[in-house]
């Protein structure tokens, strides 16, 4: 018999959590409060679609692209890796990648989560380490069907081109981007990081997490 071990890889959502300079801060109001007429309470939300752990939609760098409501779930459960890439601000490159990679078995899984941040930052940082291009095509030469960060984007916060995200949508790649990946070890693990049926949307929250077989 095997147990599984969890690894919650979302960052809490809260009223005044750092978001994307400009973008919609995330707000909580009560919609309806208990009290002796009103038996429940049922909050208001409002939100970015880009909170906290996410995917990105092909719809949020292609103007043609599907909504997030639209795309294959596929990508978004099954085998991953997570490979850890310290220190490596301002850009993640593809040899830097490739040496972390070879302390791990063939093949690689369909699925890569890249942490960059030793420290999820508690506030916004406009300096985290963003993806070269050459690293996602590599990795779309390879068979990897998603690319997860723990970092905001692929592209720095400046980013008018955005060159990492029209790499991924050459390889039809999916995208997961604000991953917690902190207490989470390099190895194998089994994703399952789903989107909401957001229909017209270009991105939606995810409760991301790792599952890994333990041997009894
Ligand atoms: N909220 C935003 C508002 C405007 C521009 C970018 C963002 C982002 O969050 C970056 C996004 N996560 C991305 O996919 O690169
Ligand atoms: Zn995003
Ligand atoms: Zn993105």
């Amino acid at each position: 018999m095997e147990s599984t071990m969890l690894y919650d890889i979302s960052p809490p959502l809260y009223a005044g959590m750092p978001v994307w300079p400009g973008d919609t801060a995330l707000q909580e109001s009560p919609a309806w409060q208990l009290d002796a007429h009103c038996p429940v309470n049922v909050a208001r939300l409002t939100l970015s679609p880009h909170s906290g752990a996410h995917a990105d939609a092909p719809l949020h760098y292609q103007a043609d692209g599907l909504p997030i409501g639209r795309v294959d779930l596929d990508a978004y459960l099954g085998p991953c890796r997570v490979v850890h890439c310290l220190d490596a601000t301002p850009l993640l490159t593809l040899p830097r990648l490739q040496q972390a990679l070879a302390s791990q078995p063939d093949p690689l899984p369909p699925r890569l989560l890249i942490r960059c941040y030793r420290q999820f930052p508690q506030q916004w940082d406009a300096n985290f380490c963003t993806m070269d291009p050459a690293l996602i095509h590599w990795l779309g030469q390879q068979g990897v069907r998603l690319i997860g960060v723990d970092t905001a984007s692929l592209d720095g916060a400046d980013s008018k081109t955005l060159d990492a995200h029209h790499a991924v949508a050459q390889h039809g790649m999916a995208i997961l981007e604000n991953l917690w990946l902190d207490e989470t070890p390099p190895g194998d693990y089994e994703l399952i990081a789903l989107p909401l049926k957001l229909i017209n949307l270009d991105a939606s929250p995810v409760r991301a997490v790792l599952r890994t077989t333990l041997p009894r």
